[in-house]
């Protein structure tokens, strides 16, 4: 069994992220990203902190806004068309979850999809989905790394994905398809869900409850990815997989944490140069 170490491998694309921004640099092209958050989630504040480390290790700069709680749709609409229209500027990154009374949708169709380097707009999902150049959401195309950089074929394969969220399950199951995997989306109203995963040769989790898929949902020798996280009362993190049940059946499986988390960062950073790459001057 094979542990898939998301650590080391981000790392891996983030000194070749490093180098390539040096290139540029010698260019005279920097790279430049907007960081935005709203209000103050612990966790949210601890992604945005891992994301402007990364930036300054790859040599992006990073120009933070970390806006109250209390910011309006219009103030945060203004932020972005600011950014929008500021040529130093090339990517804009609003951290999600916004507060409640803000709508997330309007705010990520406002932001120009030459800088979106989260894939989050419309432009971008299309692009994913017909296979033309543009920015792919940071944790799927962190999974997809994962497995190639792992060894893992994807070709062929039967790949089950559970969860069907506009930023992991269903992005998710689009990069698959392009790798030529045979794809199934499970959700809620699936019946037998169990049999489905069952059928898996790659399984990959993004219910969001903990600990939810076990050894029964596995067929022996796939390989599982996690892509949830969740923190227990003792701040002991967790993905949606029960690891010690499920990694024995398994030929390859990644941590939480330490597996996919990680990827989602350096994947941006990579998402950063090629803005840069595609639509800077
Ligand atoms: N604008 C965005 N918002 C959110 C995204 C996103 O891609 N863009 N994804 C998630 C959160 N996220 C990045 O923002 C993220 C989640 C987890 C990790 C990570 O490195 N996890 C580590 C554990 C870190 C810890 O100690 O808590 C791991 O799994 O090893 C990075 C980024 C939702 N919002
Ligand atoms: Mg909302």
């Amino acid at each position: 069994m094979q542990i898939i170490d998301g650590k080391k491998i981000s790392q891996e694309i983030k000194d070749e992220v490093k180098e390539e921004v040096a290139q540029l640099k010698a260019e005279g092209k920097d790279i430049a990203l907007a960081v935005i958050q709203v209000g103050a989630d612990p966790a949210s504040s601890v992604y945005v902190r891992n994301k402007k480390r990364a930036c300054e290790y790859v040599g992006i700069e990073s120009v933070s806004y970390e806006l109250p709680e209390e910011t309006t749709q219009e103030e945060l609409m203004a932020i972005v068309d600011k950014c929008n229209k500021d040529p130093k500027i090339n990517g804009i990154l609003v951290q999600l979850p916004l507060p409640k009374h803000l709508d997330e949708d309007e705010v990520l169709l406002a932001i120009d999809p030459k800088k979106d380097v989260d894939g989050f707009h419309p432009v971008s999902v299309g692009n994913m989905v017909i296979g033309e150049k543009g920015f792919l959401p940071c944790t799927p195309a962190g999974v997809i790394q994962l497995l190639k950089r792992s060894g893992v074929e994807i070709d062929g394969k039967e790949c089950v994905v559970v969860g069907r969220s506009n930023i992991v399950g269903k992005p998710m199951a689009m990069l698959l398809l392009r790798e030529n995997g045979t794809v199934t989306i499970c959700h809620s109203h699936t019946k037998d869900l169990k049999e489905v995963c069952k059928r898996a040769d790659i399984l990959v989790v993004a219910i969001g409850k903990p600990k939810f898929i076990d050894d029964s949902y596995v067929k022996d020798g796939a390989v599982v990815i996690d892509v949830g996280i969740h923190r227990n009362e003792n701040n002991k993190l967790c993905g949606d997989v029960d690891y010690d049940k499920v990694a024995p059946k398994t030929t390859a499986i990644t941590p939480v944490p330490g597996g996919v988390g990680p990827m989602t960062i350096a994947m941006l950073m990579k998402n950063c140069v090629e803005s840069k790459k595609l639509f800077g001057e």
